[in-house]
């Protein structure tokens, strides 16, 4: 049996850094991920005038509240310290969205620029609701995408109703704005997606003091502010499927620790598909388990992946080894993350010898032999990721830029070919 260590998740690092940003108090981070992505929005935070302490084992931020709870605040010592500062984002979908919310309690002008693989990514939804709370937001070249600046002079709250059905972080950001709000926010939505990526973003506002209700289509945030507090992060749930699909398709043990039953993330849930392929798993509050079949042999699955889209390239990149067909459906929105995911794992697929075909949100894997090849990867660390366990049974797959996993996981190779040594 082999005990993996998963790095932190960056979904709640990302939560975490906002809202300890947004608190009243110096907030500490414990077991923090270190990757582009949680620099990108750490450094961000530096450069909106925030103090930020990175040690490899705990990241402090000292909290600058908004909002009432700030009690009597001069407009020379708003929310973020900075008057004005431009923030570059990177990659980072999660700072991309998340900061301009921020911002938006503060007083002051505020740039932000992404990479052109971030760039591409739409925010329009989230303009349009900013533009809803009486915030001056532009798009500097193409509307609904960065580079965009905030002109930012707090924000009151109210009634918006917000376009959640492309992406959840763009509720995500009004969510945990609202308590930095004057009087609350009352937020109402049409058809949601990733929804276990809300449920972590209520659970974290919770820890961290705020109060947020949802019922039905409506969201409803009260006005109060954060508190500061010491928060463990938890391993990245996205992050350990690869090691949990290796264990599928090599007939080897994988166990997790920190990740169960208790987790925030619902991408834990990918263990149900591999069960349901004929993987023995077990999850306890605290841990992961995964046993492959000794033979190999994993049977074929129809899923929907809506809730847990970030593993569908994992699955996709396992379903040539299945003896019947893979289908996922209902991940539409795969096609504007990193790269467009349907795409370009149907591309990789083809070239390694394998039947796929594809449609508006799914995507359909028949069985069959990878032969080898260079994956293209679309700089998207999940790509690169998901076609190394691949290459677990087939030798010669490689990777066009191995790099790129530093978005989420920078010691993924070396973690990984420690987890399954001889397998390459
Ligand atoms: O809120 C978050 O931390 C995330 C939400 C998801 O995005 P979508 O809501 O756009 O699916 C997920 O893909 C991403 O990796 C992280
Ligand atoms: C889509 C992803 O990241 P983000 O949207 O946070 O950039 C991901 O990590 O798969």
């Amino acid at each position: 049996m082999t005990e993996v260590v998963i790095p932190g998740s960056k979904s709640v690092m990302a939560r975490a850094l906002f809202l300890a940003a947004a608190a009243d108090g110096v907030s500490t981070l414990r077991q923090p991920l270190a990757s582009d992505d949680t620099e990108a929005f750490a450094y961000g935070l530096r450069d909106l005038g925030y103090e930020v302490d990175l040690r490899p084992d705990v990241w402090t931020v000292t909290g600058l509240p908004h909002g009432p709870s700030a009690g009597e605040r001069s407009r020379e010592t708003p929310g973020v310290r900075s008057a004005s500062a431009s923030v570059y984002t990177r990659d980072a979908g999660t700072a991309s969205r998340f900061l301009p919310a921020l911002v938006a309690a503060g007083h002051g002008t505020f740039r932000f620029d992404a990479s052109a693989q971030m760039r591409r990514r739409p925010v329009a939804p989230l303009v349009d609701a900013l533009r809803q709370l009486g915030v001056e937001v532009s798009c500097d070249e193409t509307e609904g995408h960065l580079p965009l600046t905030v002109h930012a002079d707090g924000v009151k709250g109210g009634t918006l109703t917000l376009d959640a059905s492309l992406s959840s972080q763009f509720l995500t950001a009004l969510l945990m704005l609202g308590p930095l709000t004057t009087d609350g926010l009352v937020i109402r939505v049409g058809e949601l997606v990733s929804v276990p990526y809300i449920e972590i973003t209520l659970a974290m506002m919770r820890r961290f003091g705020a109060t947020v209700d949802w019922s039905g289509d409506t969201f409803t945030v009260a006005p109060g502010g954060y508190q500061a507090r010491d928060y463990l992060i938890e391993p990245d749930a996205s992050s350990a499927s690869y090691f949990f699909a290796a264990a599928a398709v090599t007939g080897r043990e994988v166990t997790v620790h920190g990740l169960g039953s208790e987790s925030l993330q619902g991408d834990v849930r990918f263990v149900d598909v591999l069960a349901r392929m004929g993987a023995t798993v077990r999850v306890a509050p605290e841990s992961v388990t995964v046993i492959g079949p000794e033979n190999g042999r994993l049977d074929g699955v129809t899923v929907n992946m809506r809730d847990i889209s970030d593993t569908m390239p994992t699955l996709a990149a396992i379903a040539p080894y299945a003896s019947s067909p893979v289908r996922i459906e209902d991940v539409y929105n795969t096609r504007v993350k990193e790269c467009d995911r349907l795409e370009t794992s149907a591309v990789n697929l083809r070239r390694l010898g394998i039947a796929v075909e594809t449609g508006r949100d799914w995507i359909e894997i028949q069985p069959g032999q990878p032969q080898a090849a260079e994956i293209l990867t679309e700089r998207d660390h999940r790509i690169a990721m998901s076609f190394s366990v691949t290459g677990l049974r087939t030798p010669g797959i490689t990777l066009d830029d191995p790099d790129c996993v530093k978005k989420t996981f920078p010691t993924f190779h070396s973690v990984f070919h420690s987890a399954f040594p001889g397998l390459r």
